[in-house]
């Protein structure tokens, strides 16, 4: 595919920046530590009841000591008190937390002061038409793109909106920009052309089964995102 709207401006300076590499969706210490050996920078963990990758947070909380040194993710869809209470006191780096569009300002604020705003990315349900409102952006360290589905909140597998992503990217460089959805070893390269993304997270495209990372496909996800990265120098 061939490189899509970035103005040349834009493009140098997504060149610029560092790349960053989340792997979610983490049930094993198996997994993790490979996608450590992958060079993931942040390791995501589902703490979504409803979600077939549900890691509990006693889980998680055992794990702890034996897991690799990188940043982990605890991912939550619009967390109750008792659940923030949990993951606060998990050990976890960074909060992905996932939320109908719709939900009140009042929520997120509530949501940022109980994580802190610099450990806080927020994960909107975005129906196509709908932008990211600036609003927003005070609250958090990061917003996740992911692809909408009406009737889920994240793990669609399904690929999103490149270009809307590149769109507010480009509107709002000073913002750091998560690129999710149906991503893999086949279509990683060309979404980081089309998107300009510098910061993408793989799921549920590197796996055998929800939950259970597919070794050999996420060695070639990071082997393809590695070159993507060398030919944007
Ligand atoms: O994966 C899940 O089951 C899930 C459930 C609830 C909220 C988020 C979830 N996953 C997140 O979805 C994106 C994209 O996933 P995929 O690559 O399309 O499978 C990713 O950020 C996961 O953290």
């Amino acid at each position: 595919m061939a490189p899509a709207t970035l103005s040349p401006a834009v493009a140098a300076a997504a060149a610029a920046e560092p790349f960053r590499l989340k792997v979610c969706g983490l049930t094993s210490l198996r997994d993790a530590r490979f996608a450590d050996q992958c060079g993931a920078d942040y390791l995501g963990f589902i703490l979504h009841r409803a979600s077939p990758r549900f890691l509990a947070p006693e889980r998680f909380f055992e794990m702890l000591p034996e897991l690799p040194a990188q940043k982990k993710v605890a991912v939550m869809v619009e967390p109750a008190e008792e659940l923030l209470d949990e993951v606060l006191a998990a050990g976890f780096d960074f909060f992905q937390v996932h939320f109908r569009h719709t939900v009140e300002l009042a929520r997120l604020r509530h949501w940022s002061a109980a994580l802190r705003a610099d450990r806080l990315w927020l994960a909107p349900k975005l129906p196509p038409a709908e932008d990211v409102p600036e609003a927003w952006f005070p609250l958090c360290a990061a917003v996740v793109l992911d692809t909408f589905s009406p009737d889920k909140f994240g793990g669609t597998g399904e690929v999103g909106d490149w270009q809307k992503f590149a769109r507010h990217r480009a509107r709002h460089p000073g913002q750091q920009w998560i690129l999710a959805g149906g991503l893999g070893p086949q279509n990683i390269a060309d979404a980081v052309w089309a998107s300009g993304a510098r910061f993408v997270d793989v799921n549920s495209g590197v796996e055998t089964a929800p939950g259970i990372k597919d070794l050999a496909k996420l060695e070639r996800f990071t082997a393809e995102l590695a070159r993507a990265r060398a030919a944007l120098v």
